[in-house]
């Protein structure tokens, strides 16, 4: 097992008092498993993720019963030496790719500081021409072909999906044993999305690294992912193996971001309803008792206001009173 935490909880503090963001969130990652965090927009994806890696300030407390990275027991360090250790070994490429670059440094000058000596395998290869070698190539893997006005120039005279490119390359370049992606192809042209995602496949593959893709959409990541998780609210509602939560979800929200993925062999009719759940996730300081979905799920009834217990399945476990496709699962069993 490469990462195991179990029982992370975030408090995030608003004017008066701290508000429960996540609560009950294990996340176990095994060695070159491509894991995905899949949750709408808002549900702490990648609060997480800064709770993980020990990037927050006083405005967030994090709490975890059990916190190891390959075989190194962090439970109880402190967010400091946690953080030290991590950033060693995992690459993360976060969501806002120009805030992550440093405004008043040209990039090549960025990209030429973030190779560590693990990208050359000779003391020889560290010389500068061998470094400008190396940008160029890994910015030729990401799409870039004109490398040349890239380099000289700053972030804000980049558009944000090159950001998001050039954030990309420096995270691969490093060969982090874990990367972890949020959001890394949002806003690309699909030609884009497809070059990103194989280059990820190929560097798991070669590498023998590992990848925790956060998303919001099901959809053009599907085929990378080994395993899948349901955040709703700060809370996994599904986790298990792609092709068992894909193929027979059992909690409605998954099936809900399922209905969401593009479908062309149906056939529309004017004025056809969109297959979505009603209103909007509630803000965390509205979070209901019970089950989070409940205010918006279709099949939601009395029991609803107490929180579903874990029900385990083949190879993973989702959390409802009333789960979709049982059929398929005790036909498994
Ligand atoms: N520092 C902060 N202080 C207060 N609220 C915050 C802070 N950071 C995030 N939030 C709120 O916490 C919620 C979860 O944020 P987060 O960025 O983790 O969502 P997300 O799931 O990553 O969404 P998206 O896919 O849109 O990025 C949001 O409602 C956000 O407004």
């Amino acid at each position: 097992m490469l990462l195991d935490i179990r029982n992370l909880t975030i408090l995030l503090r608003n004017e008066t008092s701290y508000v429960q963001v996540c609560k009950n969130f294990d996340l176990m990652i095994n060695d070159g498993e491509i894991c995905s965090l899949v949750g709408s927009s808002g549900s702490g994806k990648s609060l997480i993720i800064k709770a993980i890696m020990g990037m927050y300030g006083h405005d967030m407390k994090v709490t975890v019963d059990y916190f190891k990275f390959r075989d190194m027991d962090l439970t109880n360090l402190s967010v400091s030496e946690r953080r030290k250790i991590l950033s060693k070994e995992v690459g993360i490429i976060f969501q806002e790719a120009r805030a992550s670059l440093d405004p008043e440094l040209p990039i090549g000058v960025q990209m030429r500081a973030s190779l560590n000596n693990s990208c050359f395998d000779d003391k020889w290869y560290r010389w500068p021409f061998w470094r400008f070698r190396a940008v160029n190539n890994i910015l030729h893997k990401v799409g870039i072909k004109n490398t040349k006005p890239v380099l000289r120039s700053l972030p804000y005279q980049l558009s944000e999906v090159l950001c998001q490119k050039i954030i990309i390359a420096m995270a691969l370049s490093r060969k982090p044993k874990l990367l972890i992606a949020d959001s890394p192809i949002s806003g690309m042209t699909s030609t884009s999305q497809v070059q990103i995602l194989k280059l990820f496949h190929s560097y798991i593959e070669n590498n023998n690294g590992t990848l925790l893709y956060i998303t919001n959409d099901l959809g053009p990541a599907s085929n990378l992912m080994d395993n899948i998780k349901m955040l709703y609210c700060g809370q996994i509602v599904e986790s298990g193996p792609k092709e068992q939560v894909i193929n027979s979800p059992h909690h409605p929200f998954t099936q809900s971001m399922i209905n969401a993925i593009p479908e062309f062999n149906r056939q529309v009719k004017v004025k056809m309803k969109l297959d979505v759940l009603r209103g909007d996730p509630p803000e965390f300081t509205q979070t209901p008792i019970g089950c989070p979905l409940g205010p918006r799920c279709p099949h939601a009834d009395r029991e609803c206001n107490t929180m579903p217990p874990v029900v385990k399945t083949k190879n993973g476990f989702f959390r409802c009173y009333y789960p979709l496709n049982m059929e398929k699962e005790n036909e498994s069993k």
